[in-house]
């Protein structure tokens, strides 16, 4: 269950389950019936409910919640958009079960123990204005939790973004998938909690559409996890090198190389300018140190110590030396991640960045916050999109892996695949949180893992860390918080161990 569909998607999966058998009113009844149970179980308490339907088919589901919900003893009142006569197809069916009177759809609420928000769902077509802002702005102040059917209405299935105005959910009752406007702020932020439920369309319908946009989740790229096997020595393990700064820069080179020695990274090397050699020595256990001072030193060290993954962009500082290290690097046969400085350095150069990656052959993956994305992007991208089209774009135009960070951070892959993540806490907004991520992508790369999986793998594993450690977060504590992590993704390798007791 972890590909989201758009409202378009979803619309196909609808009429495709309707082909197959499944009349939309049926699918309609269920919808309504697992919003009424939605509501019994986690608002039991409530006595008077205010039911607010619009002229399509989310008010169809929401007819249907209040007549289970009245049947379940619940006081219910029902505000409709449009006379029982201007409703059409199934919709018009749903209303006519409900046999008590509608009201007109106003700004008179009273003050409900529950509002449930039927007015649009999938079906928003345009920004919400007039009348139907007002009652949302209504509903919103009224103090009263809503329940939203399918979307917070005026929140675009699409994209998360607020068309106009939206209602403030505090749950949002969904069917079949997730839109990524459940996933995408601001939309996420208005759901509330989210429920998912099946309304009986099979997971083979919903394979027919062929969606690309996925649930940032383990089960997305657990299956190309990198098995750790008896026989491997450190160098199969992958060799990560990070490029760090000069001798007053070397915090944020520091912060990826714990990262990707944590991931599990074979050998992790700082390769450092010379003037950084005696702050870096003392600093460095594990990981070794090797010093380059130019783009062709680090193309030698790369081939001649085997390095598999490389970071560049944390603390290098912005400018000629940096892009020119970044092309250096590209052209080796190295994953590359580049994040930070190396984005910035391109600013308003970026066809030299593009002209290098698109031909590429190795895997590189890009770490974009949303203010290196737009400075590297400017001019390049459609003007408008949501965080999710912009980063498909730039993935695209790349021909690379573009982790757009943030709270909802996207990740898109060339060939159109693309996850959104939502388990980051605010907390992980902290200096150098972004600096340790890169680390942990270069581990997983370097250890073979796709780029795509690698880099989903790491924002989630990056998000789960920060969750468990808790507010207080430094980006110091983010490696440390890996090992339990891990240890859910490793395979068991000690099961034909014949001396285990247990
Ligand atoms: N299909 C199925 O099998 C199933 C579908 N299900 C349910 O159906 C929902 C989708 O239904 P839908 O497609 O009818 O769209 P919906 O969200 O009700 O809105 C359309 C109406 O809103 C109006 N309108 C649009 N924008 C507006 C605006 N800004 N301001 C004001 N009005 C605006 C638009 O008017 P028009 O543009 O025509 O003037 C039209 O009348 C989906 O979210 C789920 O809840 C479930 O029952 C499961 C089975
Ligand atoms: N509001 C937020 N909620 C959760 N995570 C966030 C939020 N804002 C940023 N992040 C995450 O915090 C990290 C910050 O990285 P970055 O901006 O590169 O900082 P730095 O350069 O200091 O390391 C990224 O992983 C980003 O996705
Ligand atoms: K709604």
């Amino acid at each position: 269950m972890i590909e989201l569909l758009t409202p378009t998607e979803m619309q196909r999966v609808d009429r495709l389950a309707i082909a197959d058998g499944s009349p939309g009113i049926a699918l309609m009844e269920r919808a309504g019936a697992q919003v009424a149970e939605a509501i019994l179980r986690h608002f039991a308490g409530a006595r008077d409910v205010l039911v607010l339907c619009g002229s399509g088919n989310n008010g169809g589901d929401g007819f249907i919640a209040a007549r289970h919900l009245a049947e379940a003893g619940m006081h219910v009142r029902v505000m409709s958009a449009v006379a029982r006569e201007a409703l059409a197809g199934d919709a018009a069916l749903a209303a006519q079960a409900w046999s008590a009177p509608l009201e007109r759809l106003s700004t008179d609420h009273g003050r409900p123990d529950l509002i449930v928000d039927a007015l649009l769902g999938a079906g928003l077509r345009r920004d919400v204005a007039g009348p139907l802002a007002a009652v949302i702005d209504a509903v919103n102040t009224s103090g009263s939790p809503v329940v939203a059917v399918d979307l917070p209405s005026g929140i675009d299935g699409a994209t998360g973004a607020i068309r106009g105005c939206a209602i403030q959910a505090r749950q949002t009752v969904t069917f079949v998938r997730c839109k990524p406007g459940h996933f995408l702020l601001p939309g996420r932020e208005l759901c509330g909690e989210r429920l998912l439920f099946d309304i009986g369309i099979s997971d083979a319908t919903v394979d027919e559409i062929g969606a690309g946009t996925f649930a940032n989740r383990p089960t997305l790229w657990q299956a190309h996890w990198p098995a750790i096997a008896h026989d491997r020595h450190k160098y199969d393990r992958g060799h990560v090198g990070v490029v760090t700064g000069g001798a007053t820069a070397t915090g944020a080179a520091r912060l990826a190389i714990r990262g990707a020695f944590r991931t599990g990274a074979g050998l992790v090397t700082a390769l450092a300018p010379a003037e950084a050699a005696f702050v870096l020595a003392p600093a460095l256990e594990g990981p070794m140190l090797r010093i380059a001072d130019t783009a062709d030193d680090l193309q030698k060290l790369v081939a001649e110590r085997k390095i598999s993954a490389v970071v560049i962009g944390p603390g290098t500082g912005v400018g000629e030396g940096t892009r020119k290290n970044v092309l250096g690097i590209l052209a080796t046969d190295a994953a590359v991640v580049l994040d930070a400085d190396a984005l910035t350095s391109f600013e308003g150069e970026a066809s030299l960045l593009l002209a290098a990656l698109r031909q590429r052959p190795r895997p590189t993956v890009l770490t974009p916050h949303a203010g290196e994305f737009h400075r590297l992007f400017r001019g390049l991208l459609p003007d408008a999109g949501s965080k999710l089209d912009l980063c498909r774009h730039a993935a695209r135009q790349a021909n690379a892996v573009v982790l757009f960070k943030g709270a909802d951070s996207v990740v898109a892959a060339p060939d159109g695949r693309a996850s959104i993540a939502d388990n980051a806490p605010p907390w992980l907004a902290t200096a150098g949180a972004g600096d340790v991520l890169t680390g942990i992508i270069a581990g997983l790369l370097a250890q073979g893992m796709p780029a795509f999986e690698a880099a989903s793998a790491a924002v989630w594993i990056h998000g789960k860390a920060a969750a468990d450690f808790g507010p207080g977060l430094i980006a110091e504590d983010l490696p440390d918080q890996l090992p339990s992590i891990l240890r859910s993704f490793v395979r068991p390798w000690r099961d034909d161990d014949p001396l285990r007791v247990d």
